[in-house]
């Protein structure tokens, strides 16, 4: 593949309803659109998954312009590209920055799999036709708006729901789900709300039969995680905390989790999620594809990676509809009864639809070979 240019657009989408973690509350979603066009004026898409402030992890939408313009663009402009692993090569001497780097590998991936004529599932070498999705819920303001949120998706048929907990608003929610729950797969993400001086505390959570318990603590912490996971049943998702194949290693080494949440963006790209999900297989670690309320994009390049076989637990790519009135994508992501039916056709299986697109679109830049 050879580049010719790049675009790089800074969208901005509303959501539906705000959307609250144990961090903060999003009202709308803003992020960067990469369009990798090549020589033959092929187009490929990737989606940055950093948000505008660094609450969940440190990087950032002007991070990510940054590191893009000064640093990964220009590596991959003045180079041919012979397949889309070498991207992840050619950014490694580059510290982190994983969603900068995941954003423009994602759309190389993209290019690569139309420029050969297959579906991106199928460069990746995923199995699955169909893929199993649950449904992350924010924190309501009342008990009887989040079981209403949570009828919601249990009658859409998602098949596990997700509730964002924070201090003040666990147990009690929990006990007052369960009981009009009682046999919905439940799971609970803290987004590193506490420390080891709730453990006594967290211990309660194993009253509830969740499938497990998402990021308790630090988002830097993977030794007082083995901690926990030894004092309590419910089994520990690592997400803030991985980054990287040898973050997993480390993790399920020293006991830290039983499942790891691979996001695209946070390990860097498709390349090293696929590494991850491969030494999870060996290692019979289940995982699952996290989100980060993308848009169409994102969410198409998340159904391509969940189709790999170790993907066995419900990820968090939702039906367009939950998060947006009308996504960039066509046809919408749509998940039925809680399953997705994987598109076969080339690329990341949609088509961005530019005028959407244009009609979202604050700035605009090109970066050109
Ligand atoms: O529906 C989604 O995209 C997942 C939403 C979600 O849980 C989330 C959203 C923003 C930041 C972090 C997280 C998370 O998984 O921790
Ligand atoms: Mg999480």
């Amino acid at each position: 593949m050879e580049l010719d240019k790049v675009i790089v657009r800074n969208v901005k989408m509303e959501l539906k309803s705000p959307f609250t973690t144990s961090f903060g509350t999003f009202f709308e979603k803003e992020f960067l659109l990469l369009e990798a066009i090549d020589k033959d004026g092929v187009s490929g898409w990737g989606e940055s998954v950093a948000f505008p402030s660094p609450w969940y992890i440190e990087e950032t939408v002007r991070t990510n312009e940054h590191m893009l313009q000064d640093f990964l663009l220009p590596s991959l402009l003045k180079q041919p590209i012979a397949h889309p692993d070498e991207v992840s090569e050619r950014f490694a001497p580059i510290r982190r920055n994983n969603m900068a780097k995941s954003a423009i590998e994602g759309a190389i991936w993209d290019l690569y799999a139309k420029k050969n004529g297959v579906p991106l599932y199928q460069a990746l070498s995923g199995e699955k036709t169909e893929i199993d999705v649950g449904i992350s819920i924010g924190i309501e303001e009342t008990v009887k708006d989040q079981l209403n949120v949570i009828e919601k998706a249990v009658g859409d048929g998602y098949k596990r729901i997700k509730l964002k907990i924070k201090p003040g608003w666990d147990v009690d929610i929990l006990r007052e789900v369960r009981k009009n729950f009682p046999n919905t797969p439940l799971m609970a993400d803290a987004n590193s709300a506490y420390s080891l001086k709730d453990l006594e505390h967290l211990k309660q959570l194993d009253e509830f039969d969740l499938t497990m318990i998402e990021q308790p603590l630090a988002h830097d912490d993977i030794i007082d995680h083995a901690i926990l996971q030894k004092a309590i049943s419910t089994p520990i998702c690592l997400d803030e905390s991985i980054h990287t194949l040898e973050d997993t290693r480390k993790a399920v080494e020293m006991g830290s989790c039983k499942i790891i949440n691979i996001k695209i963006g946070r390990v860097g790209g498709l390349t090293q999620s696929k590494k991850i999900h491969d030494y999870c297989k060996e290692q019979g670690i289940p995982v699952w594809c996290g989100g980060m309320l993308e848009s169409g994009v994102g969410r198409a390049h998340n159904i391509a990676l969940t189709t790999l076989s170790q993907f066995i637990l419900p990820g968090d790519t939702s039906s367009s509809s939950r998060y947006w009135e009308q996504d960039i994508i066509e046809p919408e992501v749509i998940a039925e009864n809680g399953v997705i039916k994987v598109p076969d056709r080339v690329g990341i299986g949609y088509e961005v639809n530019r005028e959407t697109i244009e009609r979202f679109t604050a700035a605009t830049k090109i970066y050109q070979a």
